[in-house]
């Protein structure tokens, strides 16, 4: 995928910006000086293993809780001074109440008297998320996919430009989770923005174009995830006549990560396929097969936070040719 085309220009004001957030609650450190930019037009993912302070930062981001330290804004300012908050915001957080005997549109018409919008954007916003046909059913009724839909279509009632979704894709199965996908992508490509949070890249890696990855309270990584995939690029399997050889000549044009695998083929790192191949044929090493593993951005993520992934060698160069076992299962 690449949602990356929907990014806005870069001297637009960002849409959101925290500056060193931190929020402490008694002795515990939720967030800890965190900083990052939400660009307008972005999908960002805002990732993080259950507790490192999301929905914290959300919170603070949205003037809910007022943070120890550091100041968050929206389209440069503080989130209580906004004039139309629910016009530049839409929020869908986890707390975000629907009465279980209100009908879906009955908590629509609420919301949107909350708001300040006509009665007619109710319908209208209930058609976007798909719940049309349910919408006289009680709120009650609905699985969890259905009310995170509906939670979506509440946060659209004001037409916001920003949309911040706390794990919006919690309780939704695969077809939810690739409609959710399609909504925020068609969302973005007219220049509006998401923040869009969650505890497993999995969920939101086709999706977004930027990543802020934190971890017990503080950020490991902000930046595209092309960004991210690239500085974890896999490594080349190849199936030689002669793996040591080859090693012996990778190594000699200062290609060093080299591993004999367990079924001979020899797992070079830090090149390209082709590199490969004309080094092994100039060194007179036959190749009988080469494939590039798969990196899957999840155990990277992993590898990044308390998620605790064991250990993945992605590091420097290997010091020598060294028998190893293949982390990855062999070529996809
Ligand atoms: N009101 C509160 N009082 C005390 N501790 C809190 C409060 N809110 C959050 N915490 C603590 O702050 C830390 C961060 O919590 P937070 O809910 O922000 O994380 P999260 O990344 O959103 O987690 P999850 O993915 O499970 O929702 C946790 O240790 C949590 O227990």
């Amino acid at each position: 995928m690449s949602a990356g085309e929907t990014t806005g220009p870069a001297h637009a004001r960002p849409a959101l910006e925290a500056v060193g957030l931190s929020k402490q609650f008694g002795a515990v450190r939720a967030v800890s000086e965190l900083s990052f930019t939400v660009p307008t037009g972005s999908i960002t993912g805002f990732v993080g293993p259950h507790g490192s302070g999301k929905t914290t930062t959300l919170r603070m981001l949205l003037g809910l809780i007022t943070p120890t330290t550091g100041s968050a804004v929206v389209t440069g300012l503080p989130f209580a001074a906004l004039a139309q908050p629910a016009r530049t915001v839409g929020v869908v957080l986890d707390s975000l109440g629907v009465h279980p005997n209100r009908t879906a549109l009955g908590h629509l018409l609420v919301y949107a008297a909350a708001v300040g919008v006509p009665d007619d954007r109710a319908p209208q916003v209930l058609g976007m998320v798909g719940l049309e046909q349910v919408g006289r059913q009680r709120a009650g009724t609905f699985s969890l996919g259905m009310r995170q839909r509906l939670a979506l279509a509440t946060a659209m009632l004001g037409n916001p430009q920003i949309l911040v979704l706390d794990e919006p894709a919690n309780g939704l199965g695969p077809e939810g989770i690739a409609w959710l996908r399609d909504f925020l992508r068609a969302f973005a490509r007219s220049g509006r923005t998401v923040l869009v949070s969650s505890h497993l890249l999995r969920e939101v890696e086709q999706t977004v174009d930027r990543l802020v990855i934190v971890d017990r309270g503080s950020l490991v990584f902000e930046g595209g995830i092309d960004d991210l995939r690239r500085s974890h690029t896999g490594r080349v399997l190849v199936a030689s006549s002669d793996a040591a050889r080859l090693a012996l000549a990778l190594g000699a044009e200062g290609i060093t990560d080299a591993q004999v695998l367990p079924d001979g083929r020899l797992a070079v790192g830090g090149t390209l396929e082709a590199e490969v191949a004309e080094i092994a044929g100039a060194a007179g090493v036959r190749i009988f097969g080469s494939v590039t593993e798969h990196v899957d951005l999840e155990q990277v993520f992993a590898s990044m936070t308390s998620g605790q992934y064991a250990a993945q060698h992605y590091g420097p160069p290997a010091p020598q040719l060294q028998h190893a076992t293949d982390p990855y299962g062999g070529p996809r």
